[in-house]
């Protein structure tokens, strides 16, 4: 059977850790593709040589040509730039954009049969415009941020609850922003929902809201360490197991930005939800039941995203 091929459109840091990360768990043959010359080719010899080390065969290759995605299964998408301390995550949106416009028409001039994962920032917005731009099926285009924010949060709730993070499980839904809504009533360490936690004692509802807030500034909590850009190590994980659910068929169930065609009330608009993602890549979205606030915190939610998506019309006529 003919390997996989992974395409990462976008050689910076989350870019070159998906490639270090794809290599070691053997997703297949690796292209590393950015605008700057040197930068991929670099970094994919890097990256070639700890192969002897680590007893990896991927081919791992670095491009400035769009060519070289042709066939890919798998693209991820980081291409863009990253935040600085001071600046929000919608402030890129401007320049962001055109750079989706690139990478739409790349991919749908050269792997229109990929499954892809868009990462850049503003996320909700970028991997609408990006699915726009691509004409992509909806169902092969997705955003990743859920992950990471769930990831986030379960590492909070495990550091309170003095448990591994591993048997910690939770839904952040909504926007990739300072709007996006952890689910405390879907949280649960090893089944045992957070709110029976507050019950016993082991917590308080003071604590877990500031768990919360935590989690939905936790890109700029490591923006305001980093001061040179954004996290890298976390996103590129969380997007890694969504390839792997779809390179496997594994019908993983993540929160994930995906298109909405009416659930939770809401059309034509990509945001955070539980879908389960297969061969087929986003094969259903998952509607769960909100208590009236989470209800109403995902559509302060959502009405950002639609802001920001008017943003985008405004700034390319084609996009309306
Ligand atoms: N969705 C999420 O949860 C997260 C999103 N991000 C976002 O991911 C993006 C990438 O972050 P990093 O890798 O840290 O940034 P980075 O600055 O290290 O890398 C971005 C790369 O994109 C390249 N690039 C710029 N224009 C391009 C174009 N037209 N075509 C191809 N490549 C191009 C740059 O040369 C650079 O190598 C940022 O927008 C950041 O805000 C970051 C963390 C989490
Ligand atoms: O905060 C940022 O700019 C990067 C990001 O989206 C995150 O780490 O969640």
């Amino acid at each position: 059977m003919a390997r996989k091929k992974i395409a990462l459109i976008g050689a910076g840091n989350i870019g070159g850790t998906l490639a270090h990360l794809a290599a070691l768990k053997g997703l297949g043959d690796i292209v590393l593709f950015d605008v700057v010359e040197g930068i991929p080719q670099g970094k994919a010899l890097d990256l070639s040589q700890c192969g002897a080390v680590e007893g990896f065969d991927a081919k791992i290759t670095g491009s400035n040509d769009y060519a070289d995605i042709a066939g890919a299964d798998v693209i991820i998408v980081t291409a863009g730039v990253a935040r600085k301390p001071g600046m929000s995550r919608d402030d890129l949106l401007g320049i962001n954009l055109k750079v989706m416009k690139a990478v739409g028409e790349g991919i749908a001039a050269n792997a229109p049969d990929a499954f892809v994962i868009c990462i850049t920032n503003p996320l909700d917005a970028m991997v609408w415009a990006l699915r726009e731009f691509s004409g992509l099926p909806h169902n092969k285009v997705v955003g990743m941020a859920g992950v990471l924010d769930s990831s986030r949060f379960n590492h909070f709730l495990a550091e309170e609850f003095q448990v591994s993070a591993k048997d910690v499980t939770s839904f952040v839904l909504g926007g990739h922003g300072d709007t996006m809504v952890p689910v405390i009533e879907y949280s649960t360490v090893a089944g045992i929902p957070v709110p029976d936690l507050i019950k016993q004692g082991r917590s308080t509802q003071e604590r877990i809201d500031a768990i919360v807030q935590r989690t939905r500034s936790g890109g700029g909590e490591i923006v305001a360490l980093l001061k040179t850009g954004s996290a890298f190590y976390a996103p590129a994980t969380s997007a890694i197991a969504m390839a792997e659910a779809y390179l496997g068929d594994k019908k993983r169930l993540l929160p994930c930005a995906a298109n909405l065609t009416g659930q939770y009330g809401v059309d034509n608009l990509y945001v955070g939800v539980p879908v389960i993602i297969g061969k087929d890549g986003v094969e259903q979205v998952i509607e769960i039941e909100l208590n009236e606030e989470a209800k109403g915190n995902l559509q302060v939610s959502v009405d950002a995203v639609k802001e920001l998506l008017d943003a985008c019309k405004a700034i390319d006529p084609s996009l309306a």
